[in-house]
């Protein structure tokens, strides 16, 4: 039995409930789901200030995940926020849903697209795909301009703006496939792959199957070169929970 820990970055309870139904939807029978979100932080992160907040919360989870024995970690925030950090503290795998999405779009496809919420973060998805190397795969990306939390709103609007925008993608793009830029749509993915006929990747569920693997080749985070644990130094006032 391998558990792997789904972190939600926001402190938003619906959106890492979504998010573990997704990730229990493809995880293979002997793993477990522990889908967590910190205690304090940020509702919803829509921008590189609420990005920094969260990477401290994305510690504290892996902390007490490795705490926990967990096998492996996702980052399920389209920012990826902390992953290096993460990865320094971790032992075991930690994947982020953006480079999931991203590594998985460009094995089925040669193109694809990014859907994501609100414009102002479509710069954070453009410096991960120069990051990550994807640049020149990705043929455009899309905002539906509704915030994160439209997405739990139980309204439905911010659904369908992701369906149209996915509609529009297919038809305009040239992309072979398209990756869902939230962890709250996460649940989405299924139904829109079947109804467009193309791939609609969900970063959450690729990540789990790509921790899964790792752990299954028997890998986790290299702790050879510049992703060794961090440094042994006291952390001071607010941080030193994290000593
Ligand atoms: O950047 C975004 O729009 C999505 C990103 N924000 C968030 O709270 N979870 C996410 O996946």
């Amino acid at each position: 039995m391998s558990l792997i820990q789904v972190i939600n970055p926001n402190t938003s309870l619906a959106m890492t409930e979504t998010m573990g139904t997704a990730a229990r939807a493809v995880a293979a029978p002997g793993t477990e789901i522990l889908a967590v979100c910190p205690t304090h932080g940020v509702e919803s992160i829509e921008g590189h200030f609420d990005e920094a907040i969260a990477a401290i919360g994305v510690l504290e989870q892996v902390k007490r995940g490795k705490e926990q024995g967990v096998s492996g970690h996702i980052i399920a925030c389209f920012g990826d926020p902390g992953l290096l950090a993460a990865r320094e503290l971790a032992s075991g795998p930690v994947i982020g849903i953006a480079e999931a999405a991203m590594h998985t779009a460009t094995l089925v496809a040669t193109r694809f697209s990014i859907v994501t919420t609100l414009p102002r973060t479509l710069v954070i998805a453009r410096h991960l795909l120069q990051q990550y190397g994807f640049t020149h795969h990705c043929a455009a990306l899309h905002a539906i301009d509704l915030p994160v939390l439209a997405l739990e709103d139980g309204s439905g609007v911010a659904q369908e703006k992701v369906r149209q925008r996915c509609m529009q993608a297919k038809r305009e793009d040239g992309s072979g496939a398209i990756v869902l830029g939230c962890g709250g749509m996460a649940t989405l993915a299924q139904d829109l792959t079947k109804e467009l006929g193309m791939p609609v990747i969900d970063g959450v569920s690729a990540a789990v199957k790509m921790v899964e693997s790792l752990v299954a080749l028997g890998f986790g985070t290299s702790k050879h070169g510049d992703l060794d644990y961090p440094r042994e130094k006291p952390l001071s006032g607010a941080f030193q929970h994290l000593n």
